[in-house]
């Protein structure tokens, strides 16, 4: 089977700069209507330069907004960067350390860590901004702000600064968190799912197959196992078509799973070779299902299925656990009666050593 676990990491990859982008042009539209509402609050103030660098950095969120658009996403970065940066340097030389300006800068460690870039790129860029907000502390220390405004206006700056701290780095980390669980599912859908049918594959199949004869062995329940195999596969693909030969397995992916229980584990084991495991269930119920998957196979409309006036059957071969089995000797038995209905002409059900059709 052909590697596609490069495209797979490219693709998801990509995706996740899709949504990034998606966020980051969110903190823009967010961070530009904060400054709006910081215009009119410093003019109240009559702090007019601190209101005018506002009305600059909602022009630097805007112009990033519309770059992310146009996909220029290396400007975008570097105006959001550069207004966070010095935003947050005038409004602390300007009002004080207490005006919590400084507190945007913190919003970097995140957002560079969830962004694509490499680890050593991520640290050099946190020990910067470390360096930056340690001297623009130090600083502070030293020098008595430009422009102080009243002690009352000053908590109310620092508390709103405060909040939409919070509440961006309570949005990015919840971002954050659902971009994880999209991934991990991502992940265990590839690793336990066969793409072209939907159904299990067979390394997830097994899995479950081994639970179900621990579970006989632990309380005895009856579990039956059926290998189904489409029967002359190779004809519709010489006549028609590979693609036909998927369409074909894609709807039987569909059709199996229609006639059991919620209960019932479908798995594509092969080629076009498939396994059901039927949990509590004797032989001759499975017999019964697998009868029923077998006329629903032979009775489907494949005209609209494949575009291809066909008719399609599968044989299938039916088995139940007993004492000492393992999967290999289970499966080994409904292989036997899979052949044999191979052999007997095809289009039917066999039981494990008798002729049931
Ligand atoms: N289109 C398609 N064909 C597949 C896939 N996997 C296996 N095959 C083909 O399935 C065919 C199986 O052929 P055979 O094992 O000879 O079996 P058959 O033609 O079904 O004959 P009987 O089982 O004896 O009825 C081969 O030609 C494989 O190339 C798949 O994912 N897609």
């Amino acid at each position: 089977m052909a590697d596609h676990s490069g495209a797979v990491t490219s693709a998801s990859r990509r995706e996740r700069g899709v949504k990034f982008w998606r966020v980051t042009r969110r903190v823009c539209q967010l961070a530009a209507t904060i400054d709006i509402s910081f215009f009119f609050l410093f003019l109240f103030l009559g702090s007019p330069i601190l209101a005018w660098i506002n009305v600059a950095s909602v022009a630097m969120y805007t112009a990033a907004y519309y770059a992310i658009n146009r996909r220029q996403n290396r400007l975008a970065i570097a105006l959001i960067w550069s207004e966070v940066i010095i935003h947050s340097a005038l409004g602390t030389l300007m009002i004080g350390w207490e005006s919590g300006f400084h507190y945007y800068l913190l919003m970097f460690i995140p957002t560079v860590c969830i962004s694509s870039v490499r680890p050593g790129t991520i640290i050099s860029l946190i020990v910067v901004l470390w360096g930056y907000y340690i001297g623009l502390d130090i600083l502070m220390w030293f020098m008595e702000p430009f422009q102080p405004i009243p002690s009352g206006a000053l908590l109310g700056v620092h508390l709103f600064n405060l909040s939409v701290v919070f509440a961006m780095f309570a949005y990015l980390s919840f971002f954050y968190m659902r971009m994880v669980v999209s991934a991990q599912r991502k992940l265990q859908r590839l690793a336990t799912v066969d793409s072209l049918t939907g159904l299990l594959n067979r390394r997830h199949g097994s899995d479950l197959a081994e639970n179900e004869i621990a579970r006989f062995r632990r309380v005895g329940h009856p579990v039956a196992f059926m290998l189904l195999d489409v029967d002359h596969f190779k004809s519709f693909n010489d006549q028609f078509g590979h693609g036909t030969g998927d369409a074909i397995l894609t709807e039987i992916g569909r059709l199996i799973p229609a006639q059991l229980r919620v209960q019932d584990i479908a798995a594509r084991w092969g080629g076009e070779e498939f396994l059901v495991i039927l949990p509590d269930t004797k032989i001759e119920s499975a017999l019964a299902s697998a009868e029923r998957i077998r006329v629903a196979l032979r009775s489907n409309d494949w005209k609209q299925a494949t575009g291809e006036s066909i008719d399609v059957t599968i044989s299938v071969g039916v088995s139940e656990v007993c004492a000492n089995d393992d999967l290999a000797s289970v499966i080994s038995r409904a292989d036997r009666a899979l052949y044999r209905g191979k052999a007997g002409g095809r289009n039917r059900v066999e039981q494990e050593g008798e002729l049931q059709r």
